[in-house]
């Protein structure tokens, strides 16, 4: 009957937040750029992490919280792969799923967002007692370590969400990701952008990951011309840092990479909750080995000490 075999459109998963959407659709866009005869649809959903919104994420613990919904989605068929900010993508994804595509980084720092009222001070200027909003333990430990006269206190929602509880007084500044502010077109609201030797950022900050099925080697190729291979070789180290280090609960933990003249270089601290012990270390290597230098660096900040302030978080989490 049919002459030609009619290719079936490619579904991409997505969730509903603004940022989410906002990054799909730049996804959905470049595919079709360079698949001009394919259609690419895009699917909303809601995961639970959009949901529970009222209670700390620290204490959740359940790191597929963002991306749960989607991958069973991938799993039933009902979608073909999803895209994920890279750090909200677990280190450990479910059988038969894996990390198809990393895209080109933006600006992996955090930055400093102030209201009206504060805009004159820097980080290092604010008045002791200052609000900072935050719900990240990583932000919160290293900022403690370098800022002990700051109070610091949750906030949770998207990026409007915070933005507006700044804005009505309820902080003095919060901490949001460049890259978010970016994508949102809201980079005016970037205050201070914090030098890595104040916060080293997320595992996988600024990157996008788009997961798909282990077994399905026709979506894999479609994906694979958004991959930027100097991304993915340092996240792939950033990811492989964390994951021989986190014990399935949110722990502060932040990198920063870089690759020059082919060489890798991989900087990861552990702190403690207090901000008070603060363990850093670097190592470097080539890009093609990025992997193995996640697990060296993890290593020695085991052994420098980290081990123990792990542990010292587990048993905390774990008493609820
Ligand atoms: N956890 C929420 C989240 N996930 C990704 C981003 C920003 C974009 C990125 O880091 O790639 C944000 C907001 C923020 O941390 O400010």
């Amino acid at each position: 009957m049919s002459v030609s075999s009619p290719t079936r459109s490619i579904r991409i998963g997505s969730r509903k937040s603004q940022l989410a959407l906002v990054q799909t659709y730049w996804v959905q866009e470049e595919l079709q750029k360079h698949h001009p005869d394919r259609q690419f649809d895009v699917e909303t959903m809601s995961t639970q992490g959009d949901k529970i919104l009222d209670v700390a994420l620290a204490k959740i613990g359940d790191k597929g919280l963002f991306t749960k919904e989607l991958e069973n989605g991938m799993l039933d068929g009902s979608i073909d792969l999803a895209v994920h900010s890279l750090k909200d993508l677990p280190t450990n994804l479910p059988d038969g799923l894996i990390l198809g595509c990393v895209t080109e980084r933006v600006d992996p720092a955090d930055a400093l967002v102030v209201n009206e009222k504060n805009r004159a001070y820097e980080l290092a200027t604010l008045p002791p007692g200052s609000v900072i909003g935050t719900s990240s333990l990583r932000r919160l430990a290293q900022l403690r370590h370098h800022f002990p006269h700051l109070t610091f206190k949750d906030v949770r929602g998207n990026v409007n969400t915070r933005l507006a509880k700044l804005d009505a007084g309820e902080y003095d500044a919060i901490i949001l990701a460049v890259a978010g502010l970016q994508r949102l077109g809201l980079g005016e609201r970037v205050h201070q952008v914090i030098p890595a030797e104040i916060s080293l950022h997320a595992v996988g900050q600024g990157a996008l990951g788009i997961e798909c099925r282990a077994e399905d080697p026709e979506i894999l190729a479609v994906l694979k011309v958004l991959e930027h291979a100097p991304t993915r070789d340092r996240c792939y180290a950033e990811r492989a840092f964390l994951r021989e280090l986190e014990g399935g609960c949110q722990v502060p933990i932040g990198v920063n990479t870089s690759i020059d003249n082919d060489t890798l270089t991989l900087t990861g601290m552990v702190a403690s909750l207090d901000g008070k012990r603060l363990i850093k270390d670097s190592v470097s290597g080539s890009p093609s080995q990025a992997e193995e230098l996640g697990k060296e660096l993890a290593r020695k900040v085991r052994e420098a000490g980290a081990g123990e302030i792990l542990a010292e978080i587990f048993a905390e989490v774990g008493r609820g």
